[in-house]
């Protein structure tokens, strides 16, 4: 590694290839985020990379996230273009890839005064809590059986949270196990791996052929058309139904129409763009969350068994927890909040731009940087993490106001600063009602000859590479 160059100062270059520099490196990394890592821990907490035109850095400690969130979160707060984000997001028309500026700011007006804010979310209550409860009456068959069913927590989590977001996202809820759930769910994965797919035009447009002889570019158009379809389907059926004012409280989709300029010729682009948004944001994240929750449960029963005590002391023998005893779960919280931190679900933040030459940590950082923020060894800074950034434990978040949500630069798995996840209330208030039922109706054993594992997935979202199979007993009063 090149030590800081004297003349213009860049941040440390990682050494790479001629002419393709550190894209061989940074495209095969099996799991990017511990990549980074450890070459953030022998090269320092800023690092460079070299791909092809666009220059690229990587900040990995709580100080930088810091400056890079809040002190000059201004700098920092635009995203690159790439192919696979402008192709999917009809031009960036949607909220999470357009460029920071006028456009980006009215669509966070409305998601954060309607679509999303509080009142929005808690008008869900209802249907948050009745999925929940179809999600327990389903594990609470298996455990009934004879003899008793494991569960495939990761396929229930998924299926939980997409559910919810086609509910509260457009007003429909597909049957489970139905071919529209599924076309739903195979749709979902498609559009997260395009959007993590390497494409060699976003660092060589010269060379597009390669996306286009090794296929990704069919297979990018083949997922435009089918999502396309798809958003036009729902959009077809709200009209169809004349647009009611229940659509316009009911979901989602039914308001941000509303919320067009001209109601005669809304834009479709960013009616669908939006769409897009709730899928990527709302149902991955939150599946992984709760995953990951029980993961860390089953790895640490002491733990497991002192939160259950706090969720069944609190809820009692009501036969289930609701929303308004949730404030009342201060180590519930605590947990997932360790959750957060230390199974960061989006390890790297989505991808942002500089929007103008800026310095960082004495570092000269062009404008059009792309930058990422490792959210993961971020949550593992020593100097900022103690006692024992790599250990979990929950008591951290008890007895101080940390939290996660982006205020502490430590743990930030909804990012912080402007482009902070517009969706964190939403995200919280699904997990924690799924995980604080899960634990309160069930207690959980591993299924004999499965052994519990903490493998990961690479991509957008970290998920457990083998799903969480577990073995439920019913919990009785
Ligand atoms: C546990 C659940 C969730 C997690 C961990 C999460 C995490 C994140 C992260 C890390 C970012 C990037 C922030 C940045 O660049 O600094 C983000 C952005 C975003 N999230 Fe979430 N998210 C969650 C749930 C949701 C939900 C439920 C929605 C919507 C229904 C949503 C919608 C969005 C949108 C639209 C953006 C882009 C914001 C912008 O660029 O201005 N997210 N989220």
């Amino acid at each position: 590694c090149s030590k800081k160059s004297r003349k213009t100062n860049l941040p440390p270059l990682i050494p790479g290839l001629p002419l393709i520099g550190n894209l061989h490196q940074l495209s095969r990394a099996p799991i990017l985020h511990t990549y980074l890592s450890q070459l953030s821990k022998i090269h320092g907490p800023i690092l460079r990379f070299n791909l092809c035109s666009t220059p690229t850095i990587v900040v990995s400690s709580a100080k930088l996230a810091k400056e890079v969130l809040r002190n000059q979160d201004l700098a920092f707060c635009s995203r690159p273009k790439l192919v696979a984000q402008q192709r999917l997001s009809y031009n960036a028309a949607d909220m999470v890839f357009v460029p920071y500026g006028e456009e980006w700011r009215e669509q966070r007006r409305i998601a954060n005064v309607h679509l999303l804010s509080r009142i929005k979310v808690q008008s869900f209550r209802s249907v948050r809590e009745d999925e929940v409860a179809r999600m327990v009456a389903d594990i609470a068959r298996s455990a009934s059986s004879s003899p008793p069913g494991a569960v495939n927590l990761s396929a229930a989590a998924m299926g939980l949270t997409t559910t919810l977001i086609c509910r509260t996202g457009f007003g429909k809820r597909y049957e489970e196990q139905g071919s529209e759930l599924r076309r739903f769910q195979e749709l979902l994965d498609e559009l997260g791996m395009l959007l993590t797919a390497f494409f060699v035009s976003d660092y060589f447009p010269a060379l597009s052929w390669v996306d286009r002889v090794s296929g990704l570019t069919k297979r990018l158009d083949c997922a435009f058309e089918k999502l396309d379809s798809f958003y036009q389907e729902l959009i077809d059926d709200h009209l169809d139904r004349g647009g009611t004012q229940k659509d316009e409280q009911d979901h989602i989709l039914g308001m941000q129409i509303k919320f067009e300029l001209d109601p005669t010729q809304p834009i479709w682009d960013r009616v669908k763009a939006l769409l897009m948004n709730l899928f990527l944001g709302g149902s991955d994240s939150s599946a992984a969350t709760i995953v990951w929750v029980m993961t860390a449960l089953m790895k640490e029963p002491h733990i497991m068994e002192k939160v259950q005590s706090e969720i069944r002391n609190v809820a009692g023998d009501k036969g289930k927890v609701d929303e308004d005893d949730l404030p009342k779960l201060a180590y519930l919280k605590a947990v997932i909040n360790e959750t957060f931190r230390f199974y960061t679900p989006g390890p790297m933040l989505l991808a942002r731009e500089t929007t103008a030459a800026c310095v960082l940590d004495g570092y000269e950082i062009q404008s059009k940087t792309t930058v990422y923020v490792n959210v993961w060894a971020v949550a593992r800074d020593p100097d900022y993490l103690k006692p024992n950034p790599d250990e979990f434990l929950p008591e951290r978040f008890i007895g101080n106001d940390m939290d996660v949500k982006g205020k502490d630069f430590g743990v930030i798995p909804f990012g912080a600063g402007r482009r902070i996840c517009p969706g964190m209330l939403m995200g919280l208030a699904n997990v924690e009602l799924a995980i604080a039922n899960l634990l309160y109706s069930f207690d959980w054993e591993m299924p004999s000859r499965i052994q519990l594992d903490t493998h990961v997935l690479s991509g957008l979202i970290m998920h457990k590479k083998i799903p969480l199979i577990l073995l439920p007993k019913q919990y009785h009063i």
